[in-house]
């Protein structure tokens, strides 16, 4: 078996991805793999540790952003092998590919090694692994954003969800879905190739990680009253059913416009998209460590 490289991010998920190092270094030894563990000290660092080591598997020991740092420095590297151990506060990649929240779980995933070839996204040219989205979202991520710098944890992510409500207008944009053009008043657009987002929302329940499209969820404007009703269905994926203001859609390519400035969020990172964004998948896949 190849020699594992563990990349720790010490601080995700408030130190419970640091608190598993002794369980890896237990599980490595009683299994007799060869492996090195490199814990990280600062924002970013991930993705040169992961660009520039000769270990061909890489395994990402923490949340969403450790495992974008990890896939980026992989992928900017062109070859090399993705495993995620979830240590972090959302692990919503982790949820798509099926992987364990249980550290025993992941962890023998890994020893096990089953792979397969996950779909790159990108909008306006940046990389994603799981969801693109513009809107309503993306709002709340920049909500979420400014809260966190005084709260961390869920309590942020709900605190952004409520400021958003109050505070968002929502958007005239021209669509164009595979040659054909429409105009729509949107709460949000997501696009992606994994299910969750948010810390476990299920917003594309029928997204696929490996199919070679796009998935679509489009969420009309609606009231506050009913953006209320139909906020909560989304932890299970059953806003699909409403389909008077949910539309459910594949492609292999997609733009939107506005007269406004957009901003995107891109697997939980704010871009700023500017008057338009458009979605594609990538020529080059990435080869991941699944369940
Ligand atoms: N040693 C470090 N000190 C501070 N930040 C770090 C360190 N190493 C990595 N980071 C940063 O920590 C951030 C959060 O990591 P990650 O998303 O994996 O954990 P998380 O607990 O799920 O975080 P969040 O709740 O913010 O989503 C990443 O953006 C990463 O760049």
């Amino acid at each position: 078996m190849d020699r594992l490289l563990f990349i720790i991010n010490p601080v995700a998920g408030g130190g419970r991805a640091g608190a598993l190092q002794s369980q890896i270094e237990r599980t490595m030894e009683k299994n007799k793999i060869n492996y090195d563990i490199v814990l990280t000290t600062r924002p970013k660092e991930a993705i040169t540790i992961a660009e520039e080591t000769p270990h061909n598997k890489v395994i990402a020991v923490g949340g969403d952003g450790t495992v974008n740092e990890v896939a980026k420095g992989l992928i900017n590297r062109g070859h090399g092998i993705l495993g995620i151990i979830p240590g972090g506060t959302g692990n919503d990649l982790s949820r798509s590919l099926g992987i364990s929240m249980d550290p025993i779980e992941s962890i023998n995933a890994i020893i096990q090694g089953k792979i397969i070839e996950m779909d790159i996204g990108c909008a306006n040219g940046h990389k994603f692994l799981n969801i693109a989205s513009v809107g309503f979202d993306a709002e709340v991520v920049k909500n979420t954003e400014s809260i966190k710098k005084k709260i961390k944890g869920k309590v942020a992510y709900i605190l952004g969800v409520i400021l958003t409500i109050i505070s968002f207008r929502k958007k005239k944009v021209t669509l164009e879905i595979d040659n054909k053009i429409c105009t729509k008043s949107l709460l949000l657009l997501a696009v992606g190739n994994g299910n969750y987002y948010g810390g476990g929302m299920k917003i594309l329940p029928q997204a696929n990680i490996n199919d070679g499209y796009l998935h679509i969820c489009l969420i009309k404007d609606v009231n506050n009253l009913i953006l209320l009703t139909l906020f909560p269905t989304i932890f299970k994926g059953n806003h699909i059913k409403y389909k008077k203001y949910v539309e459910i859609i594949k492609s292999k390519k997609i733009s939107i416009k506005s007269k406004e400035k957009m901003y995107f969020n891109l697997d939980g990172e704010l871009i700023d998209g500017g008057k338009e964004i458009n979605f594609n998948l990538s020529d080059h896949k990435l080869y991941v460590i699944h369940a």
